[in-house]
């Protein structure tokens, strides 16, 4: 099986990537967070942070772009080719309603001959490797055949399927009939995407569907970095690697970011997903939501560490989670 790190916008930036590349092992792919063209053609400094070769080394990313400007896309990944990236991929499954609105992310599979001439056009002016990330639809299901349909004319790298539709957000459960569905008649690879958050999970997706070869990992991930260990080797997640995992973040931020306020805030998007990983985490998850300074939020984390274990097996977030999420 080949796993893939999700982009999660806003939390797997460059400093997430590497600090999870050192203490848990080899990702196939680490998906960078969307890179959304504006008009000038000039990419904004955090996303030009996130792609730079140097804060790549050793790993495969593929960054993401999201637009429904084929002259955006191909000027983009044009850029991205300059600075050495092999592959692209387009960002179809967003379900935000500023993005859906402007008829992009997956907001764009509500039209889909605009869709495939995007595509026609973007493939003939690439010479990229370009994969897509999707949702099986805008409103409902019945929409991906004609969607398939469009994607299995174009050589793409591959597709990845989050089998939720955009009204969904991340409510309802993944639909596996429409990803059966697709997998049987899409023309290039496919990879699965949606609510594997724990071994269990994993097990009874790969029970469903023996012959998928690639999945990607979004929130399992956040929640407990050690998952892909504990699917290939069974080897639980241990304190002092998730700590040194937390230190270098946490280490990093407060290097590349200005001011308490803001290493405090991207700390505590990443503790909203990895708290549910310790026993008795509910008082910890509050106190650190509720942490103002920097001294305030070390002390309570180092309480955590010492006086919790961590959940053989997380499965608290998967009730934790529908509808909750930010993006
Ligand atoms: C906070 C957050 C940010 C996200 N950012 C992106 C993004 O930049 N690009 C994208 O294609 N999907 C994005 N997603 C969707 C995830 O990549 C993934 O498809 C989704 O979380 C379902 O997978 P999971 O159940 O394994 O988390 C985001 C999701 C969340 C919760």
């Amino acid at each position: 099986m080949k796993f893939y790190l999700a982009p999660l916008e806003g939390i797997t930036g460059h400093v997430y990537r590497s600090a999870y590349h050192k203490y848990f092992g080899e990702m196939d792919k680490y998906f960078i967070p969307f890179i959304s063209p504006n008009q000038f053609g000039r990419l904004s400094s955090r996303e030009k942070e996130n792609i730079l070769p140097e804060h790549n080394e050793g790993v495969y990313a593929v960054p993401q772009i999201m637009t429904s400007s084929a002259e955006d896309f191909i000027r983009t990944a044009w850029k991205l080719q300059k600075y050495g990236y092999g592959e692209v991929n387009l960002n179809l499954g967003c379900p935000s309603k500023t993005v859906v609105s402007k008829g992009r992310g997956s907001g764009f599979l509500a039209f889909p001959d605009k869709l495939n001439c995007f595509l026609e056009e973007i493939f003939e002016q690439t010479n990229m490797k370009i994969s897509i990330k999707t949702r099986i639809g805008k409103e409902s299901p019945e929409e991906f055949e004609r969607l398939l349909e469009i994607y299995n004319k174009y050589p793409l790298e591959e597709l990845i399927i989050h089998p939720r539709l955009q009204t969904d957000f991340y409510k309802n459960t993944p639909n596996w009939e429409v990803f059966g569905a697709a997998l049987k008649h899409s023309k290039c690879s496919v990879c699965y995407n949606g609510d594997i958050f724990t071994v269990q999970d994993y097990e009874k997706f790969t029970a469903a569907f023996p012959t998928v070869d690639r999945v990607m990992l979004g929130r399992g991930i956040l929640s407990n970095p050690g998952l892909v260990p504990a699917i290939l080797s069974k080897t639980p997640l241990e304190k002092p690697a998730l700590e040194a995992f937390h230190n270098q973040i946490y280490e990093k931020y407060q290097e590349i970011l200005y001011g308490e306020k803001n290493v405090l805030f991207k700390m505590k998007e990443l503790w909203f997903y990895m708290a549910p990983v310790f026993t008795n985490y509910e008082k910890y998850g509050k106190k650190i939501k509720k942490a103002e300074k920097l001294a305030a939020y070390e002390k309570v984390v180092k309480a955590l560490f010492d006086e919790q274990e961590i959940f053989s097996v997380p499965a608290v977030l998967s009730d934790r989670l529908p509808g909750d999420v930010i993006f």
